[in-house]
């Protein structure tokens, strides 16, 4: 059983690291010391900004699948031809804000339709997992963080993108929502906001561990500091990954 789960994990690995380093020369000694097999990698704002497309194709011929987060949020026709400049540049999974509307994220989908081979995945920003309800309070959101995740996911699911981002304290509530035995979609769930047992969580407020992630539904782990600045982050990164065998 053990064994099996292990396979699994090295085909379809659950943690996407995020790599947020501010000097190139930094993230490639890091990226040097990982393996495509254990771990993917999500390229975010800070360093899409700093190094460009040419970052992300340098970790696509790796073999790496690269999530780009870029979370787009703008009119629909702009979306749509941001996410296939993603979907040129080979990306496994590219992301917009949900609260963009249907609008937004029907185009978002159409436009990635007319890619037979390595379409990447889409998926939408439900509640930043930095925000609680103070912060949803100050930009006029009165429900609560669950009930805007919760509305913000059935928009997303009713648009026919392939998941969302959202806190794992969500995870189970979402996964027993959308993945009823009748409606059968397979609608993924990815969770930043994870913090192994221990690890500060700087800025982040709704976090969970990555043992509670996966058992509450989780599909995919973004984890950034907990890793990017272990002492032996191949090591942290086995280690979580023992962790999570169900
Ligand atoms: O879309 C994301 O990846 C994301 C959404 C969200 O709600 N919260 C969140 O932290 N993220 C990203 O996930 C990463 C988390 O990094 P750490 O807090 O260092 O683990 C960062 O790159 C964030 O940009």
């Amino acid at each position: 059983m053990k064994n099996k789960t292990v396979t699994n994990i090295k085909s379809d690995p659950k943690i996407v690291v995020a790599l947020d380093f501010d000097q190139i020369s930094n993230a490639e000694a890091f990226i040097d010391k990982l393996d495509p097999k254990l771990c993917r990698l999500k390229v975010g704002k800070e360093m899409f900004t700093h190094f460009g497309p040419s970052f992300v194709t340098s970790l696509v011929n790796k073999n790496y699948d690269v999530f780009l987060d870029l979370k787009f949020h703008d009119i629909p026709n702009t979306v749509a031809k941001a996410c296939q400049a993603a979907a040129d540049l080979g990306v496994w999974m590219v992301n917009v804000h949900a609260s963009g509307g249907p609008k937004m994220m029907d185009y978002a989908r159409e436009s990635l339709d007319k890619y037979a081979v390595n379409k990447p995945l889409l998926i939408a920003v439900t509640v930043l997992t930095s925000m609680d309800q103070q912060q949803l309070s100050a930009i006029g959101i009165n429900s609560t963080p669950e009930q805007q995740v919760l509305k913000l996911a059935q928009l997303t699911y009713d648009c026919d993108l392939d998941g969302v981002v959202c806190s794992a304290q969500e995870s189970k509530l979402l996964k027993s929502h959308f993945l009823k035995p009748s409606t059968a979609k397979d609608f993924k769930l990815v969770t930043p906001g994870i913090r192994p047992e221990g690890s500060a969580k700087g800025d982040q407020i709704r976090v969970m561990t990555p043992k509670e992630a996966m058992q509450a539904g989780s599909d995919y782990l973004v984890i950034g500091r907990p890793i990017t600045q272990s002492a032996d982050p191949i090591n942290t990164i086995i280690e979580i990954n023992n962790s999570i065998i169900l």
